[in-house]
């Protein structure tokens, strides 16, 4: 019997949402199966953000950075139907050097269980990615070894890690073996479908999501193989109710840990349940970026590891022309978007704007001009947000009106002309460099040409636009936009 509860949880966005999640309550009263329909109360514009001018550095919190990571994955993860393509070098780093490093190009030579064999079938994989490669044999390989892996998101590192998790457990142990620890309540549901999926020929392996709300009774034993939660609820798990023996555990994924470590408490949480665990646990960590804090946090969790690192291709602007525009106020820019829009053919554009103000009124102003436009704006919910990527993606509308923050992370590839409506730049004033090539990064890939154009309506937007070209060594053109021959001739 399947019967449906609805609790509160807090999102990655730290707004209330009302999630319903269906309990399967005959055989097993812990076992979330799926979840259904949410609502979400809107959260205000930051007055902070309403109140800034276009161009001038407003202050976002760190409160919204930390959620923008995790909402940023989730995003990426509802969006994406395939893997990223990537031709990247992988560097690999061996605990022992001297044992010799396998790779797999077939799923069959993992020598996996055949109920997983079809799993990964059914999921339409046909061999391994990149990373799969090297990282399943190390995962796989008996006596376990640890692991720390990184990758760019849409790698598949999820899928591995589940794979092994499947792989180890024993279903015929009725207890916890395997814990897997994510940053948020959604990133461990949407984990949780790909366990799901892939071991759906293997029902004796069953899983529970440690998560907020999902309250269990004093004194009961977990029977599931694999529990999959966020850090607070699995800490509670293990050591205040004692619903899971820790000491039996095999297998422990810490998922995403460039955005546990954004958030509160979670690292520590994280580094407690770990202490719990026995010494010959294998140990696997995953991360998108690998800055200093996520290896320090990463060498804490992670004895004696290999380490995978997948290197991203450095991007340049060399396949990219960059133009600026002179105006003196937003509606000017405005005009200058317009004249631009009449003059050249554009499939698809991304616009920024520095606040959700500011991107909203250019959209309805945009929308107004006969133009079909999407707005991404950052009090939506996620899936709504991953709603309009995806009709933007499709190709349902052409110019997609975004913040900085709200957009960073995700890819959306076929853009052909990205406008700065407004320059990025950091809390203090001052140019954002990174944000400035991921943005126009966007346009141009893989040898495309593409096409950018910045709009300066200040002396400080000047010297920004001024630093950007300093630090890039490249010369930003300047644009006259009253002259229709000039802006054609930018297309061509
Ligand atoms: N070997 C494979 N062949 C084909 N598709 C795959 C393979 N492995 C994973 N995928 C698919 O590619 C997409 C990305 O995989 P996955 O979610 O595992 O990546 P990831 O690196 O964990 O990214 P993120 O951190 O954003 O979740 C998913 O849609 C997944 O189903």
């Amino acid at each position: 019997m399947v019967s449906e509860v609805t609790f509160f949880v807090s999102t990655p966005l730290g707004q209330e949402v009302r999630q319903a999640v269906h309990l399967q309550t005959s055989t097993n009263p812990t076992h979330i199966t799926g979840t259904a329909g949410s609502t979400v109360n809107k959260t205000e514009e930051s007055s902070t953000a309403a109140k800034s001018e276009p161009d001038a550095p407003t202050k976002t919190t760190d409160e919204d950075e930390k959620d923008d990571k995790a909402a940023q994955s989730l995003l990426n993860k509802l969006i994406r139907s395939n893997l990223v393509n990537t031709t990247h070098q992988v560097e690999v780093l061996q605990r022992d050097p001297n044992s010799p490093l396998y790779s797999v190009k077939s799923f069959e030579e993992l020598r996996l269980k055949p109920q997983l064999l079809q799993g990964v079938y059914a999921l339409g994989f046909n061999r391994p990615s990149k990373i799969q490669e090297t990282a399943l044999p190390m995962m796989l390989a008996e006596p376990p070894q640890n692991l720390i892996a990184q990758s760019q998101s849409g790698t598949g590192k999820t899928a591995a890690f589940v794979l092994a998790m499947l792989s180890h457990v024993d279903p015929n142990k009725k207890y916890p073996q395997c814990l897997c620890v994510s940053p948020t309540y959604e990133l461990a549901l949407q984990t949780g479908k790909v366990i799901e999926q892939m071991g759906k020929h293997y029902p004796e392996v069953q899983l529970v999501y440690a998560i907020r709300g999902n309250k269990l009774q004093r004194g009961m034993k977990l029977q599931e193989q694999i529990v999959i939660g966020t850090p607070g609820t699995m800490l509670d798990w293990c050591i205040k109710f004692k619903f899971i023996d820790p000491k039996m555990i095999k297998v422990f994924v810490l998922d995403e840990a460039d955005v546990m470590i954004a958030t509160q408490g979670h690292q520590d949480q994280s580094i407690r349940i770990q202490r719990t665990l026995p010494k010959d646990c294998q140990m696997l960590l995953f991360s998108a970026t690998f800055e200093e804090s996520v290896w320090n946090f990463a060498k804490r969790i992670v004895p004696d590891p290999n380490i995978i690192k997948l290197k991203r291709e450095e991007e340049t602007l060399d396949t990219i022309k960059q133009y600026y525009v002179q105006c003196t106020s937003k509606e000017e820019k405005f005009q200058a978007l317009c004249n631009i829009y009449g003059a050249i053919t554009i499939a698809q554009a991304m616009v920024f704007c520095h606040t959700r103000k500011t991107a909203g009124w250019l959209a309805g102003e945009l929308s107004r001009e006969g133009h079909q436009v999407a707005l991404l704006s950052g009090e939506m919910q996620v899936e709504q947000r991953a709603a309009v990527i995806d009709r933007f993606r499709d190709g349902k509308e052409k110019v997609l009106v975004t913040t900085n923050v709200c957009a960073r992370g995700i890819d959306v590839e076929q853009v052909s002309v990205v406008i700065n409506f407004d320059l990025p730049v950091d809390r203090e004033g001052n140019p954002d460099n990174e944000t400035y090539l991921h943005r126009i990064g966007r346009t141009g890939r893989f040898g495309k040409r593409g096409l950018a154009i910045n709009m300066v309506d200040s002396k400080f937007a000047m010297n920004v636009l001024t630093r950007i070209q300093e630090h890039f060594n490249k010369k930003i053109e300047k644009l006259d936009t009253d002259d229709l021959d000039e802006i054609e001739k930018i297309s061509s």
